[in-house]
């Protein structure tokens, strides 16, 4: 994504690629409380678990426009260090999936191994929830830019759980008051990048079909081989399995994948920053009560599991290739949970 500084160098997408048109959300508009633009993105969740977030005409947005482009600039810096040194900072799954994860750890869909490199940074190290960690020196010196990164992504994310608590009809502050910044969490900035893939590897793939297992995550990229949607000015939002199991299903996470980038695109490395919701350790998976969230039904149990343990489960299953991926949520609303 950010600025037109780091599209304009980029090869085109090619015009014969089909993408998938996902809404495109304003956030000046979510911010101002509009009926339709909310309504919209609410459909949007349950409907694809994804929608383009418009950052433009807002000066958070804008800003945090500027923020991402800086964290684009910190993944060129942090890749060039090159694996060996970046092995220093692996990274130790399931129970911390901060530092650096070298291509060929992870199982993709046809059994070949992943071809993306990332790092994690813990959010609780850049805001200071935990004493400071030691990470690759780009990291280091990034610190203060990294933090208003986070910041920033924090409060659009507020702002658009704020929304699907309107929508779900829970108490205003509900979703939000399950991820808060000065609690600790896997709450992480993840950044990614795969070396340009020769022309014959059309359709390979670089990071297995999966869900994001969080709350919801913000993610900035701007070659396409996403498969689930292209690129803008926009942020890209997902909703992760966390909300699903809150809201009883009716909010989707939808599978994806990265492969090469289409086209001339596959020619350049691809590089993604993504900010990766989790919920406070101690919070419940249970589902929420209230609203058009459906109560269990017969035979159906609640989530006993803990935040932490529930996501080492899910990221074992995702690393072992065990988890078949699958779209969740979207359920119907059931006529009599309906909101007037
Ligand atoms: O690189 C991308 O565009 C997507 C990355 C992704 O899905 C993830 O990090 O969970
Ligand atoms: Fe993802």
């Amino acid at each position: 994504m950010p600025t037109s500084r780091y599209f304009d160098p980029c090869p085109p997408f090619p015009k014969d690629v089909p993408v998938l048109e996902i809404p495109q959300i304003s956030f000046q508009q979510l911010q101002n409380g509009n009926h339709e633009t909310t309504v919209s993105m609410f459909e949007a969740c349950r409907e694809y678990g994804f929608f383009l977030l418009d950052l433009i005409h807002s000066d958070e947005g804008a800003t945090l426009l500027q923020d991402a482009e800086k964290m684009f600039e910190l993944t060129t810096e942090t890749f060039a260090l090159g694996s060996e040194t970046l092995e220093k900072h692996a990274y130790d799954p399931p129970r911390d999936l901060t530092g650096y994860k070298a291509t060929g750890k992870l199982k993709t869909d046809d059994g070949k191994q992943d071809l993306m490199e990332m790092y994690g940074i813990n959010q609780d190290d850049i805001v200071g929830n935990v004493s400071p960690r030691k990470n690759a020196e780009p990291i280091e010196s990034r610190r203060n830019d990294i933090k208003q990164f986070i910041l920033h992504s924090h409060t659009v994310i507020k702002t658009i759980q704020y929304r699907l608590d309107e929508q779900l009809g829970v108490s205003p502050g509900t979703l939000g008051s399950l991820n808060p910044l000065d609690e600790t969490s896997d709450t992480s900035v993840r950044i990614l990048r795969s070396h340009q893939q020769p022309a014959q590897q059309e359709s390979s793939i670089t990071l297995g079909g999966h869900t994001d297992f969080g709350t919801m995550t913000l993610l900035f990229n701007v070659l396409g081989g996403l498969q689930v949607l292209p690129a803008g000015r926009c942020a890209i939002v997902n909703v992760g399995d966390t909300t699903v199991e809150w809201t009883g299903g009716l909010l989707r996470s939808s599978l994806h994948r990265v492969i090469r980038a289409p086209g001339e695109q596959g020619s350049v490395p691809r590089q993604s920053v993504a900010y990766l919701v989790r919920a406070r350790r101690n919070a419940s998976m249970s589902r929420l009560k209230g609203g058009i969230i459906p109560p269990l039904g017969e035979g159906e149990q609640d989530e006993t599991r803990s935040v932490r343990d529930w996501e080492a489960w899910r990221a074992m299953q995702i690393i072992s290739g065990q988890l078949k991926p699958q779209t969740r949520g979207g359920n119907p609303i059931l006529p009599k949970q309906r909101l007037e």
